[in-house]
C-alpha cells in the first residue's frame, strides 16, 4: 500500500518516516515538505543519506489522491484542518498528528489553539486514534484524530480505573514531563540548549492544549463530567513522556488488585506494559520503542494511589501510535512494522 507524509521535515514526520521503512506491507512513496520541496531528503537529515535518496514533494491534492492510499498529515495545528478535508473528498484515508479534529466541540479551539477550528462535521467524523481503546471505530474510519503525547500516556494509565469507578474522577492531578523534542524540530527561545539543559521548568500551567482533550475522552468513558489539574514539564531530555498521575481510590484495594485489572484491561494489546508491585518505569525503558508501561504506588496511609506512565512522546506519542492506527485500519496485525526493543541505555 502506498502512503505519504506531509510535514516531513519534523520530527513527527521524520520518526513517520523511519517506521515505515521496516513496514511489512506500507511503501512510502511521498514525503511533502511546504517550505523545502524540490530539495533531497538527506539534504534536511543527512542520517538518511544513502538510504532514502528521494527528493521531497510540493503538496498536490490531485497527485496525492491518484497515487496514495493513505496520508499521514504531521504538520503544526491549524494546517491539517484546511487540507485534510480536501484529501478525505478524494476518498483518501489520512492520520492527522496534530490537534486539529481531536475535540468534538468546535468552541473549545479558539480557547485552547488560538485559532479557528475545522469543519464541524469533520470534528463529528472524526475517530480518536488511542488505539487500545477505540480499536473497532478505528477500524473503520476514513480518517483519524492521533491523540496528543501527553493525552496517550494519561488516558492509557486512568481509563481502566475510571471504567471500573474505583476511582474519584474528581481529584485527578496529573503531573506530567515531557522531553524537548515534544516541542518539534522548529527553533524557539524556550526550548534551545542553554535554556533547557540543566534545567527543570513548568510550562502553560492551566492553559496547556491537552487540558480539553483528556478531559473529553475522560468525560465520555466516565459518563460524568471530568476536570482535571494538569501540570506539564520540560525536562533537559530528548524523548520521553512521564505522567505521574495521584487519585483518591473510592475504596481501599490491594495493590494487586489493580495491577491484575489493568492486566485483564490490556489483555491482547501489546504496546501496554504493567509493571509487577514495587518496579515503576521510566522514560528510558520505552525510548524508541511503542510501549506505554504503566507502574503503581498505592498509598494505604492516605488512600491516595499514584499511576505512573511512560511512553515515548515521537513514537507512541505520535507516528508509532499513527502507524497503529494504519495496521487496524487496514486490518493488519496491529504490531506490523513496529515490532522494535527499546534503545537501551
Ligand atoms: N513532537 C512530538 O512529540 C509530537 C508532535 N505532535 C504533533 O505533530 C505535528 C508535527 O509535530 P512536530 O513534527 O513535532 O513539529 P515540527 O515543528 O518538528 O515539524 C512540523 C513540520 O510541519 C511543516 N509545516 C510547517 N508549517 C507548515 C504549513 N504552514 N503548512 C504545511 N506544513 C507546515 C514543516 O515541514 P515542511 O515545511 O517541510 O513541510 C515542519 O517541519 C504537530 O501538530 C504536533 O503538535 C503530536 C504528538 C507528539
Ligand atoms: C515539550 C512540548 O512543548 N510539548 C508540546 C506537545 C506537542 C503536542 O503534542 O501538541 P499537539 O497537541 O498540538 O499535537 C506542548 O506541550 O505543547
Amino acid at each position: 500500500m502506498k502512503v505519504a507524509v506531509i510535514g516531513g521535515t519534523g520530527y513527527g514526520g521524520v520518526e513517520l518516516i523511519r517506521l515505515l521503512a521496516h513496514h511489512p506491507y506500507a511503501q512510502l512513496t511521498s514525503v511533502v515538505s511546504h517550505s523545502q520541496s524540490g530539495k533531497a531528503l538527506a539534504e534536511v537529515y543527512p542520517h538518511l543519506h544513502g538510504i532514502m535518496e528521494q527528493t521531497l514533494d510540493a503538496f498536490d491534492v490531485q497527485q496525492l489522491a491518484q497515487d496514495h492510499d493513505l496520508v499521514f498529515l504531521a504538520a503544526p495545528s491549524g494546517v491539517s484542518k484546511d487540507i485534510l478535508p480536501q484529501l478525505v473528498e478524494q476518498g483518501v484515508r489520512c492520520i492527522d498528528l496534530s490537534g486539529d479534529f481531536r475535540l468534538k466541540d468546535p468552541r473549545l479551539y479558539p480557547e485552547w489553539y488560538n485559532h479557528d477550528p475545522a469543519q464541524e462535521t469533520y470534528l463529528q467524523e472524526a475517530v480518536y486514534g488511542l488505539s487500545e481503546i477505540y480499536r473497532e471505530d478505528i477500524a473503520q474510519a476514513k480518517f483519524i484524530a492521533n491523540p496528543g503525547c501527553y493525552p496517550t500516556a494519561t488516558l492509557l494509565g486512568l481509563i481502566p480505573l475510571l471504567k471500573e469507578g474505583w476511582i474519584d474522577p474528581h481529584t485527578l492531578i496529573i503531573d506530567a514531563k515531557s522531553g524537548v523534542s515534544g516541542a518539534g524540530r522548529k527553533q524557539s527561545l524556550g526550548t534551545h540548549f542553554s535554556e533547557t539543559n540543566e534545567n527543570l521548568k513548568v510550562y502553560k500551567l492551566g492553559a496547556h492544549q491537552h487540558i480539553p482533550e483528556i478531559e473529553q475522552i475522560l468525560s465520555s468513558v466516565g459518563q460524568k463530567e471530568v476536570k482535571i489539574t494538569f501540570s506539564t514539564h520540560l525536562v533537559p531530555m530528548t524523548r520521553g513522556i512521564m505522567c505521574t498521575m495521584y487519585t483518591q481510590l473510592q475504596e481501599a484495594k490491594a495493590t494487586q488488585d489493580i495491577i491484575d485489572l489493568y492486566h485483564s484491561f490490556y489483555e491482547g494489546h501489546a504496546f501496554v506494559r504493567i509493571r509487577p508491585e514495587g518496579v515503576w518505569p521510566a522514560t528510558k525503558e520505552v525510548y524508541g520503542s511503542n510501549y506505554c508501561d504503566i507502574g503503581f504506588a498505592n498509598d494505604q496511609r492516605t488512600g491516595r494511589l499514584i499511576i505512573v506512565a511512560v511512553i515515548d512522546n515521537v513514537v507512541k506519542g505520535a507516528a508509532g501510535q499513527a502507524i497503529q492506527n494504519m495496521n487496524i485500519m487496514n486490518a493488519w496485525d496491529e504490531t506490523a512494522g513496529l515490532n522494535v526493543l527499546p534503545v537501551y541505555p
